[in-house]
């Protein structure tokens, strides 16, 4: 667009605030591409983006700064390089990296004049919420999942901040759900994905994060049997490469497991016990099979076929890991395979075997494109929502760089509604909320300084603590009234260090009216000051907790990747929210299914399946 367009729709005023602005973009993807040219074509001065990934093939059909030449290169700079042929007065700068490295502290923040976040983890919009309220930035958070989007203006002490409406945590599946009694096509999905495959091909010992470790003890037996099963799983590693290792993994999984299972007959009087494979009998009448070809990705394959998938998919994965071991230098991570949507040979493997795991108990199995969706945790990504959601970013950035937050919105598309695109106005923060209801202050430390002249010196002393509170940084609580022998440990000991976040908590009895949590962010001195204490603050006033009985509590909101993950709230006396902040996408047909169940499978931002049964 022409500046002197632009100059007569949006104004002189606000085209020279966009012109002197310098922004920060956190995500160069589906969303972030989008914004990005919007940035620049609007006239935006200086633009930061950062993202820590590479262009994969399959970004190219909605991520349309990319082209094929850019496979394998960071987001970041290629995003950069093709944004600036739009507008090469602007000020582009790339970081391929993480928002969430320590180099991006709260100084560096406060740089901007506002963030954009176009990102699809929990995670790092996490962070990147709190980092923008320390830094006192506004933050313009947005996400899509299929044909719906969000977008949120957060400032702190004004607004909502992202946190400020809980997200449902993920699910994961048990083990003995998984390993024992699956009973949809996604359980065995998550088998040879999450456990098969970096049985056989990762570093041995992974826990895969979908399957719930946590020894309780329905667990306790089922994580004994488990790690016996690896131990054996080990042995036939070792036969990788050779003619017999397909045929060693299939006896094992298929024939000598199953039977096991079979034996326990107690677990079989509710249900139909599952049904032995014999390799010989496949290997027999899958005699004269072909591999099935790409047409035959949408629909389900024979058991003969999966069958032979099953092997030539092992060869591939076998041939590929011997390659890397042979060409292993120096470094001491050991060589692995894992799974990955895009990748033919880790695709075919789970759809071959969770499929013959699907025939072994009796669940209807799943075609190479549904596995695909299932196993990625997939929504389809729609670059027309991207892009609408990328400009209402832009269209909100107006209202925050015009000083003018009361007019700024939650803005949400969806196709269900009577319109595509409804919005609501921002709330004030939530009194209750962990994250924006803290009070925020800087701490300088010696670097020899120690927990006592932080706990006594600073908040006993100064502040007027009791001894009953808490000091928590991010990985864990470093001091309550227990922990005393901590007291003369030096801050760094402790993981406090420069840039680090403290969050001090007044546990002190309800009634005698608690000071709400302080946050501290560290900043550490070269050397010892000579004049004041180890450790100094500037004063915060800290004020009581508000009582609790006149918040009313806030829905747990289901997350969905992509999207903002605020999901459209209700509260107390309010008619049914416009849009759903659960937004789910059935990617299972019935045939696919057993029985009349549906499996509800959402990308989600953790990167689990959620699982509706
Ligand atoms: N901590 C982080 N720091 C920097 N960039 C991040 C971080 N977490 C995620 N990102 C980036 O945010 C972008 C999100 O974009 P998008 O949702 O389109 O995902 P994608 O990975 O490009 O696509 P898909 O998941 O569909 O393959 C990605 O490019 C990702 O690399
Ligand atoms: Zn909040």
């Amino acid at each position: 667009m022409r500046a002197s367009t632009i100059k007569r729709s949006l104004g002189v005023d606000l085209t020279t605030k966009i012109k002197e602005s310098r922004v920060l973009l956190v995500g160069a993807g589906g969303i972030g591409c989008e914004l990005l040219k919007n940035l620049v074509l609007t006239g935006f001065g200086e633009v930061h983006i950062i993202d820590l990934d590479t262009i994969d093939l399959s970004n190219l059909n909605r991520q349309f700064l990319f082209r094929h030449e850019h496979i394998k290169k960071p987001k970041a700079l290629v995003a950069k390089e093709v944004a600036h042929n739009f507008q090469p007065g602007a000020k582009l700068v790339a970081y391929h990296a993480n928002i969430m490295d320590r180099q991006f502290n709260v100084g560096w923040f406060q740089k901007f004049h506002i963030v954009f976040n176009a990102l699809d983890n929990l995670a790092a919009r996490r962070h990147v919420n709190r980092m923008c309220l320390a830094a006192g930035v506004p933050l313009i958070e947005s996400g899509t999942t299929g044909f719906n989007g969000q977008v949120q203006v957060i400032t702190k002490g004004e607004t909502e901040c992202y946190d400020c409406n809980p997200k449902a945590t993920p699910t994961t599946f048990p083990i003995c759900t998984i390993r024992t009694t699956p009973s949809q096509p996604i359980h065995c999905i998550v088998w040879a994905k999450s456990y098969l495959l970096p049985q056989l091909f990762g570093e041995s010992e992974d826990e895969a994060a979908e399957l719930d470790m946590t020894e309780n003890a329905e667990n306790a037996d089922e994580i004994a049997n488990l790690k016996k099963e690896a131990a054996t799983l080990k042995e036939i590693r070792e036969s990788m490469g050779s003619d017999e290792f397909s045929r060693n993994v299939f006896k094992k999984v298929f024939e000598s497991d199953i039977q096991r299972l079979r034996d326990l007959e107690d677990m079989w009087t509710e249900r139909e016990a599952p049904k032995v494979l014999v390799y010989d009998e496949l290997d027999q009448s899958s005699a004269s099979t072909k591999l099935p070809n790409s047409s035959g990705d949408r629909r389900e394959w024979s058991m003969e076929e999966n069958f032979v998938v099953f092997k030539d998919s092992l060869d591939r994965l076998s041939k590929r890991l011997k390659d890397l071991q042979a060409k292993k230098l120096t470094d001491d991570s050991e060589p692995s395979l894992s799974f990955d949507k895009d990748d033919e040979d880790t695709l075919d493997f789970v759809t071959a075997t969770a499929n013959l795991r699907a025939d072994t108990f009796h669940i209807g199995i799943t075609s190479k494109f549904d596995t695909k969706q299932m196993a990625g945790n997939i929504i389809p990504a729609i670059a027309t929502t991207n892009a609408m959601t990328a400009s209402l970013c832009v269209l909100q950035s107006f209202k925050v760089l015009q000083d003018d937050i009361s007019r700024a919105k939650m803005v949400f598309l969806e196709r269900s509604g009577a319109r595509a695109i409804n919005s609501e106005g921002l709330r004030p923060p939530q009194a209750y909320c962990d994250v924006c209801s803290v009070v925020r202050g800087g701490l300088s430390v010696d670097p020899s300084a120690t927990l006592e002249d932080l706990v006594v010196g600073v908040l006993q002393e100064q502040l007027g603590y009791t001894n009953e509170m808490s000091v928590r940084t991010d990985e864990g609580i470093v001091y309550d009234p227990e922990m005393e022998d901590n007291l003369p440990k030096k801050l760094s000991e402790l993981g406090i260090k420069n840039d680090s976040f403290l969050t001090v908590v007044d546990d002190d009895d309800l009634e005698k009216d608690p000071r709400v949590n302080v946050e501290f962010w560290v900043v550490e001195r070269t050397k010892p000051s000579e004049n004041s204490k180890p450790v100094t603050l500037k004063t915060v006033d800290i004020p009581r907790r508000p009582k609790k009985s006149v918040v009313p509590e806030a829905d747990v909101v289901n997350v969905t990747n992509g999207t903002a993950g605020n999901g459209k709230r209700k509260r107390e006396g309010e008619d049914e929210p416009l849009t759903n902040g659960h937004i789910a996408k059935k990617v299972a047909g019935e045939s696919a299914q057993n029985g009349d169940e549906d499996v509800i499978v959402i990308k989600d931002d953790e990167g689990a399946i959620l699982i509706d049964d």
